[in-house]
């Protein structure tokens, strides 16, 4: 059996050290958090079971996490407690969800006795759940193809939180979907009939993502010849998709943040704010929490985004899934590119399935496209993979030949330069097809265009770095 995760929550470090080391000690896999809003996160990004919080917090209490927590998470249990506790917060717990209340001070191996009971508990009500999965609208969810347990409980958060209205943070690596499950939410909502805008952060120079987001008027800077609407505006009732959020620097941090605590927005160069109805979605392959303690994210800005964390797994995680999206992408592109391949081979499905896929589903799908294009009729075998996927290898970029000079390197410049390379030479090998050279890279179109812009690359011109 796998080790219980448990998370506490308890803004008082020195009793949440104390439980928690007793707790690692008795054997239990143990995550910390400081408060009920840094709970809420910890919990999708640590997948525990249980839950031991504190009622007295500051941001969002006990009480109100745990009603948060069961909103979206019903099958976690948890324990509370608290110093003074009398009958009305008691029953305002229980009826909140919580398994069990306990007044501080407590014994430890009273604790432990609920955290077994608990978790035995929580073994039930998640099998329950499991039988039951209440997916009311999978027909609107079509375009997001899972079974794994991952993705059907993903299936009913991605539900609960769409009439919510509610902004929602959504974490994954690169390619495994983020985008998918922004439009989903858009898509379930009551805001469907109206726009779903999507701004990739990282795609649009700095100088510029002011202006697209927030629109300007005429004559307010060289190039502004005239009045233009931003994309929040574009979005207004509708929702709007920050994609790549942990790239946007500091000063623009700023005004977004004022303009989720105001809903008023000042375009470039005007002089009145104009008030706004959207809805947002932020999404970030990035590590925010770490970004946080390193200030390079605003801490303030992170807590107004994350109102609703979604953390979304890689496929590697997820092995069940694989065979089903290979069959439905080989499906897929048989039909728009007019092949007929008959599916993989025994051999071919074992390595797929278990290759890392560290492009995740975006990877996957580009390679069957390429798979179903160049073999035409037939059945996959294993002389159709690329040398990459026979040998199990999942770079083909040596990093490890690279070594640090002894008197170091600027590694920005480095890196860079790399960047700059790969991207030329996958020009090079697509003849200057851009739809093709991202997906070479693993990236998407606009964003490899994007980049293009961004660093004034230019195929077919020699790149001197
Ligand atoms: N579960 C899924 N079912 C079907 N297609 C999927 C799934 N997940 C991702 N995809 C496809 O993979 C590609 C990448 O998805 P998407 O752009 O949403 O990823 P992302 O996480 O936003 O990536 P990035 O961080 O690079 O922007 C898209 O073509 C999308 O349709």
């Amino acid at each position: 059996m796998e080790t219980p995760r448990i998370l506490i929550a308890d803004d008082d470090k020195k009793t949440r050290d104390f439980v928690a080391a007793f707790l690692s000690y008795k054997g239990y896999q143990v995550f910390q958090a400081f408060d009920g809003q840094d709970a809420l996160q910890k919990v999708e990004l640590s997948d525990v079971q249980m839950v031991i919080t504190d009622i007295m917090m500051p941001r969002v209490n006990g009480l109100e996490f745990i009603k948060q927590l069961k909103s979206i998470r019903p099958e976690i249990v948890t324990i509370a407690y608290s110093a003074f506790a009398n009958h009305e917060m008691t029953a305002n717990l229980l009826k909140a969800g919580a398994f069990f209340y306990l007044e501080k001070p407590f014994n430890l191996e009273e604790l432990e006795t609920h955290v077994k009971r608990g978790l035995e508990h929580q073994v039930l009500q998640s099998k329950s759940f499991r039988s039951k999965p209440c997916i009311k609208n999978r027909a609107l969810l079509n375009n997001i193809i899972g079974e794994s347990e991952k993705m059907l409980s993903l299936f009913e958060l991605i539900e609960k939180v769409a009439s919510s209205d509610s902004t929602v943070l959504i974490q994954g690596e690169s390619g495994t979907g983020k985008e998918l499950v922004a439009r989903a939410i858009h898509d379930l909502s009551n805001r469907n009939s109206k726009n779903f805008v999507a701004v990739n952060c990282a795609a649009i120079p700095d100088e510029l993502l002011e202006s697209e987001l927030f629109g300007h008027v005429k004559g307010s800077f060289t190039g502004a010849v005239a009045t233009r609407i931003g994309r929040f505006e574009m979005a207004d009732k509708g929702t709007l998709f920050l994609d790549e959020i942990g790239d946007m620097k500091a000063n623009l941090q700023v005004k977004l943040l004022r303009v989720l605590q105001n809903r008023e927005l000042e375009p470039v160069g005007a002089t009145r704010s104009k008030k706004v109805d959207v809805r947002i979605i932020a999404a970030t392959n990035q590590n925010l929490d770490q970004m946080v303690v390193s200030k390079q994210f605003r801490e303030d800005l992170y807590y107004r985004l994350s109102v609703i964390p979604i953390v979304l797994p890689p496929l590697r995680e997820r092995e069940a899934d694989i065979a089903l999206l290979l069959n439905s992408f080989l499906e897929k592109f048989n039909r728009s590119k007019q092949r007929k391949v008959q599916g993989f081979d025994k051999q071919v499905m074992d390595i797929l399935t278990n290759y890392e896929w560290p492009g995740n589903v975006r990877e996957l799908e580009n390679l069957v496209e390429r798979l179903v294009i160049i073999k035409g009729s037939g059945t996959l075998t294993l002389s159709d993979l690329p040398e990459k996927y026979r040998g199990g290898k999942s770079s083909p970029v040596r990093t490890e030949q690279v070594t640090l000079p002894e008197d170091g390197f600027c590694l920005n410049s480095a890196v860079e330069e790399f960047e700059n390379r790969l991207i030329l030479q996958a020009l090079e090998k697509s003849g200057g097809n851009k739809k093709e050279a991202a997906e070479l890279l693993n990236l998407k179109r606009t964003t490899l265009i994007e980049k293009l812009k961004k660093k004034k690359l230019v195929y077919g011109e020699q790149f001197s770095p």
